[in-house]
């Protein structure tokens, strides 16, 4: 059994639909089909989820929203018209929808918010199961509930429960192709909740672990991983293997094109996953593996990420005091806030924080809190960063990548404000400004797979010419 997600720009209009039905239909093992809501149908188009994101907070603000729940319904309209659905169909989408976004009795404005997200990728299945049954298929729509998919009570961040697997693994057992919506789950006490911006890939990934599908199948818009954003670089280097390992740093520091939290699950209960193009479904793909033959090349990817800052703090003889690192981590945990990384020196340490969780309050408390508690020399805090990471397995066998990532950035006059190598081994972290990120992916693509591969050519060619 194969479990295949197919991403918002998949779902984008009828025509993107049609090809997602194709690809279903061309293999039998296809059987559990998780799908995300409409997404862009040209690049300054709008996602479902954002229209309806947009929906609820006016809904919330104003009381209604009629302009913004038309938008929404157009979207479903045009789908289920060009389809060629029948209008009972187009109607029963109509009154779901209508149903969830004019509900908001006894909803928390965070669970209201959550219900009416979920209400995209809701209908998204509802539909494809439709004009599957319309082509003769035994399709079937599976709501998360009935199904099993136990998460988190955390609004717009939910994680799966372990529960939840014992319970999904009986998907197994049905007959037909199932639909299943992407994106969201419920909470023990029955409430729906969302996983994070992206999160039906997290919903793909718990359902392959659980029903141990002998491939997870990720439809998106690309034919695979690039090593870099291909929005940055024209034409980049595809990537046809790369490690469940290299892959999480990457898709932790921008790689979008997969969810950092979906790998887990995949990852747990070796289920190799592939990334495929629903517009060109006959490229390999990239597949993610355990583990892979090394590479001539020991960079994988370069990846950057913006949104972050750091609260830098030093103070003499900080490596002599005992419960230091302790007492620093406690306030920011005391504040309700989660760190990412903790470069430090013999007299100081840096701790980078995702922007968005420090808000102008919290920082004003901490610093306070840092000076007086800890009596430290001196603290600042730097907002606008972003992080760069280079990542490949092969980077532990090899001597100089971080002098040839450090000459690559000098020469494009890239200020470093911090370096951190991953205990792993696997990545190699730089924080710069965030006006500086996209110069600086660009510059160590081009030292780690546009010089390295001229010199990698021209020792092919010493060998050569040595052997003759
Ligand atoms: N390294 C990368 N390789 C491939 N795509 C990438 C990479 N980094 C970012 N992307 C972006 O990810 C997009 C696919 O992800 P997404 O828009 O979430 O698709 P979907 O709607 O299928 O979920 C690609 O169109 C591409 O712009
Ligand atoms: N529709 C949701 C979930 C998702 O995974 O979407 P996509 O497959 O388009 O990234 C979002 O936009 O966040």
């Amino acid at each position: 059994m194969k479990v295949a997600k197919f991403g918002g720009t998949s779902l984008a209009n009828a025509e993107q639909i049609k090809k997602v039905c194709n690809i279903i239909r061309a293999d039998k093992d296809r059987r559990l089909v998780v799908v995300s809501a409409p997404g862009k149908r040209y690049k300054d188009d709008k996602k479902v989820t954002d229209l309806l994101i947009s929906y609820a907070e006016a809904f919330l603000k104003n009381g209604v929203a009629q302009q913004e729940k038309q938008a929404v319904f157009e979207r479903y309209q045009e789908i289920v018209q060009e389809l060629g659905l029948s209008s009972e169909v187009g109607q029963q989408i109509e009154a779901e929808l209508e149903e969830v976004l004019s509900n908001r009795a006894g909803l928390s404005s965070e669970r209201f918010v959550d219900a009416v997200k979920a209400a995209g990728e809701d209908n998204s299945a509802k539909v494809v199961a439709h004009y599957l049954r319309s082509l003769g298929e035994d399709a079937h729509y599976v709501n998360p509930r009935e199904a099993g998919m136990l998460v988190t009570d955390e609004a717009g961040n939910a994680h799966v429960l372990p529960a939840a697997y014992e319970k999904l693994k009986q998907l197994r057992d049905r007959q037909g192709i199932i639909i299943f919506p992407g994106f969201f789950g419920y909470s023990e006490a029955g409430e729906l909740v969302t996983f994070s911006r992206g999160g039906s890939d997290i919903t793909g990934s718990i359902l392959a672990a659980a029903v141990k599908a002998s491939v997870y199948e990720n439809f998106t818009d690309v034919d695979s991983v690039y090593v870099v954003n291909p929005n940055l670089v024209e034409n980049p280097v595809e990537i046809k293997v790369i490690t469940y390992r290299e892959m999480r740093e990457l898709s932790y520091s921008g790689f979008s094109v997969f969810h950092e939290e979906a790998l887990i699950p995949a990852y747990q209960a070796e289920i190799p996953v592939c990334i495929k193009n629903t517009n060109n479904p006959s490229a390999p793909g990239t597949m993610i593996v355990s583990e892979r033959e090394p590479s001539a090349n020991r960079v994988s990817g370069v990846a950057s990420d913006s949104g972050f800052c750091s609260i830098y703090v030093s103070k003499y003889l900080m490596n002599k005091e005992i419960g230091f690192g302790r007492k620093l981590l406690q306030i920011l945990e005391e504040e309700g806030l989660s760190y990412e990384h903790t470069p430090s020196g013999i007299d100081n340490i840096s701790v980078i924080l995702r922007e968005r969780d420090l808000t102008p309050a919290k920082e004003a408390r901490i610093v306070e809190r840092i000076k007086t508690e800890l009596q430290v020399d001196d603290i600042a805090v730097q907002h606008d960063l972003a992080l760069v990471m280079i990542v490949g397995e092969g980077m532990r066998q090899s001597v100089g990548t971080s002098a040839r990532a450090t000459a690559a950035l000098a020469a494009a006059e890239i200020n470093l404000d911090m370096i951190n190598q991953g205990s792993s081994e696997v990545s190699m972290m730089f924080g710069v400004k965030a006006s500086d990120a996209d110069r600086a992916v660009i510059a160590l693509y081009q030292a780690f797979f546009v010089q390295d591969e001229v010199e990698l050519a021209k020792q092919d060619r010493h060998m050569t010419s040595m052997m003759r």
